[in-house]
C-alpha cells in the first residue's frame, strides 16, 4: 500500500453478512440457523490501486464483492464505492465500477462486438465522443477492432474474455471487478490479458479489484493482496511486504512414497514445520530462524523414500499457501 493522501475509492466499515439458511425440523417445522459469510470486514482501497482480494473455497469473496457492487446489502457496516452506497444507489454506483466474469460474458452472443459496444453506450449513456476516444484507446491496448463484425459466440474464450474487459472499460469506470478472468486461458492469452490490465491501470488509473485462485495472477499483478478467510481478513498488506515477512523462508518440494504419508506427517508436525499434500507432492515451508533446514533435508533423505526435489526462496504464492493451511 503506498502512503495515501486522497480519499479512498473503496471503503469498508466492519461490514458483515449473515445469510439464513432454513432447515426442516419437522413436517410443519423449520429453524433459521445463521451463516455469518463476512465478518466485521474493515479495508479502504485507494484510487488506481491494484488489489488481489483472494482466499479459499467459501471463504466470503464473493458475498464482499456483491456488498461492493451493490447486488447484496449487508447485514451491519458501512460500504461506500466512490463515495456512493452502492445497495442504496445501484444505477449510481453501475456507472462508477465494471465487473468481469472469466466464466461468462456480459455480451449478448448473437449480436456482433461492434452492436454490443453500441449497446453498452446507450445503456451507459456514452457521450459520441467519449465513445469514439475509448474505442480507439481500447483498440490501441487490447486490438478490439479486429473482431469488430464476428458475432460475439464465433469468438475464441481468449478473444471473448480480451473484449469483455475492453467493453467493460466504455464507460471509464473508476473501479474493475474481476471474478477469475483468465480460468481456462492458455499462457500467452493469460499473460497478454494481465500486462493489458496493468496498462489500463496505469494509463487511466482503473482500481482494479482481483478475486482469482490462480495465485501466479496475483504475483504478477497485484500491489497488494488481502486475504479472507472463513469472512475474516485474516492479511492485508503489500506484496513486497508479504515477501519481507517470510523472505527467511524457503519451500522444499518433492514426491513422497504413498505408504510413507503417515510417518511423514508425523515427522514433519514435530518440527512444527507448515505443509501442503497435492497428490504424490509434498510442499514443505521451512522458518530458517526457527528450523534447520539442512538437518531437515538430510533426514527426509535418510528416513524416506523421496524424489524430484526441488528447494526454492519462498514466493507468494507459497506463502498464501501457508496462511492458508494455518
Ligand atoms: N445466498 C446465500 N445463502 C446462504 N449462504 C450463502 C449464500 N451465499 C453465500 N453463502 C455462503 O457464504 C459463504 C461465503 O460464500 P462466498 O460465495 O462469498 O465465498 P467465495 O469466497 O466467493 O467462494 P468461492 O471461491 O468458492 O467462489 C459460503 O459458506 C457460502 O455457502
Amino acid at each position: 500500500m503506498k502512503v495515501q493522501v486522497t480519499k479512498p475509492i473503496i471503503h469498508l466499515e466492519n461490514i458483515s453478512k449473515t445469510f439464513y439458511l432454513r432447515k426442516k425440523t419437522g413436517i410443519f417445522k423449520s429453524i433459521k440457523i445463521p451463516k455469518h459469510a463476512v465478518q466485521e470486514v474493515n479495508f479502504d482501497i485507494y484510487p488506481g490501486e491494484i488489489v488481489g482480494f483472494i482466499g479459499t473455497n467459501g471463504a466470503g469473496k464473493s458475498t464482499t464483492i456483491k456488498m461492493m457492487t451493490g447486488i447484496l446489502t449487508p447485514t451491519t457496516g458501512i460500504c461506500e464505492v466512490g463515495g456512493i452506497i452502492p445497495y442504496e444507489s445501484r444505477i449510481a454506483n453501475a456507472k462508477n465500477i465494471s465487473v468481469v466474469f472469466g466464466q461468462r460474458t456480459q455480451m449478448n452472443w448473437d449480436l456482433t462486438v461492434e452492436d454490443n459496444f453500441n449497446l453498452l453506450k446507450e445503456i451507459y449513456d456514452v457521450s459520441d465522443e467519449q465513445f469514439k476516444r475509448q474505442v480507439n484507446l481500447l483498440d490501441q491496448h487490447m486490438g478490439i477492432k479486429k473482431f469488430w463484425e464476428q458475432q460475439v459466440r464465433s469468438l475464441s474464450l481468449g478473444q471473448r474474455v480480451l473484449t469483455d474487459i475492453a467493453i467493460s472499460l466504455i464507460h471509464s469506470p473508476k473501479v474493475i471487478y474481476l471474478d477469475e478472468p483468465t480460468i481456462g486461458l492458455d499462457i500467452m492469452i493469460k499473460d497478454k490479458i494481465l500486462k493489458t490490465l496493468k496498462l489500463i491501470n496505469q494509463k487511466e488509473n482503473v482500481t482494479i479489484i482481483l478475486t482469482t485462485h490462480d495465485l501466479s495472477e496475483i504475483e504478477l499483478l497485484c500491489e497488494r493482496i488481502i486475504i479472507i478467510e472463513e469472512g475474516k481478513i485474516i492479511y492485508d498488506d503489500t506484496k513486497d511486504k508479504m515477501l519481507e515477512t517470510f523472505s527467511t523462508d524457503s519451500v522444499i518440494q518433492f514426491d513422497y512414497d504413498y505408504t510413507e504419508l503417515k510417518e511423514l506427517e508425523i515427522f514433519i508436525k514435530n518440527k512444527k514445520i507448515d505443509y501442503s499434500v497435492e497428490n504424490k507432492t509434498m510442499t514443505l515451508s521451512i522458518q530458517q530462524d526457527v528450523q534447520d533446514e539442512k538437518e531437515i533435508l538430510s533426514q527426509l533423505y535418510l528416513n524416506f523414500s523421496i524424489n524430484k526435489m526441488t528447494v526454492a526462496r519462498t514466493s507468494v504464492q507459497d506463502v498464501v499457501r501457508s496462511i492458508y493451511s494455518k
